[in-house]
């Protein structure tokens, strides 16, 4: 491991650590309120039609089944990771039914996912999850990988990120295949759109 990678997992069992505590200390009048809706400068960002990416969040990530509700209502397809090993790419497929879930099952990392018939699509803006981010939207993630490659593979995409505030760092360590972020919302900020 270099050092950069060492430094990399330092922070995240750090950041993760903090994010999970925040999380759970929330009141639930507190969590119930929080990312209700893309506030308008994040709308702003969202063409009319677009495909939406998001995710199912796990334990003490942002929630964004309220986003996912809510741009489905609208009339956007939706669509959700599926990873199915660490060395094959994350794709995006078709989220049905945001309000039952009735068309994700488990997946790895106790997260739920889209089943493999669900059409594979390509969001045009993708919310993602974020472990820490800097205020100029460099961004840290899980450690697998799947998001650099993916936001590699596919540069005509938006990508917004969602975290609490706790997630902010000074600065992060950027290697050559980091993907910098479109922009970031947390419950009292919006850091972007960035140039
Ligand atoms: N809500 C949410 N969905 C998401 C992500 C995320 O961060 N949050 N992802 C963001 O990437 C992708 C899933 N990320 C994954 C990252 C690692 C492994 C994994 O298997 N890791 C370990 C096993 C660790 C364990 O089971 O405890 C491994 O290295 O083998 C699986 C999925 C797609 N969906
Ligand atoms: N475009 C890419 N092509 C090939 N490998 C990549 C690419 N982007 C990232 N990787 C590999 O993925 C691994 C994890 O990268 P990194 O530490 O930046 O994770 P991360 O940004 O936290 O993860 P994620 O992007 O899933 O949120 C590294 O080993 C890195 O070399």
């Amino acid at each position: 491991m270099n050092e950069i990678s060492r430094k990399k997992a330092e922070l995240r069992a750090a950041l993760r650590k903090a994010r999970l505590d925040h999380a759970a200390a929330l009141p639930p009048q507190v969590s119930a309120l929080v990312f209700r809706q893309p506030p308008a400068p994040l709308l702003a960002l969202v063409p009319e039609g677009a495909i939406v990416g998001l995710y199912r969040a796990g334990a003490g990530e942002a929630p964004a089944t309220s986003y996912t509700r809510f741009f489905h209502e609208r009339g956007h397809t939706v669509a959700l990771p599926r990873v199915v090993k660490l060395a094959e790419p994350m794709h995006f497929h078709v989220h049905s039914d945001p309000w039952g879930e009735s068309d994700l099952e488990a997946g790895p990392m106790d997260l739920r996912q889209p089943h493999l018939t669900a059409p594979v699509v390509v969001p045009d803006v993708l919310f993602m999850p974020l472990v820490g981010f800097t205020e100029r939207g460099d961004r840290i993630g899980q450690g697998g990988g799947f998001y650099d490659r993916w936001l590699a593979d596919h540069p005509g995409t938006l990508a917004i990120g969602m975290a609490w505030d706790v997630q902010r760092v000074d600065t992060l360590p950027v290697e050559d295949h980091d993907m910098p972020l479109a922009a970031i919302v947390t419950p009292t900020r919006i850091y972007g759109p960035f140039a």
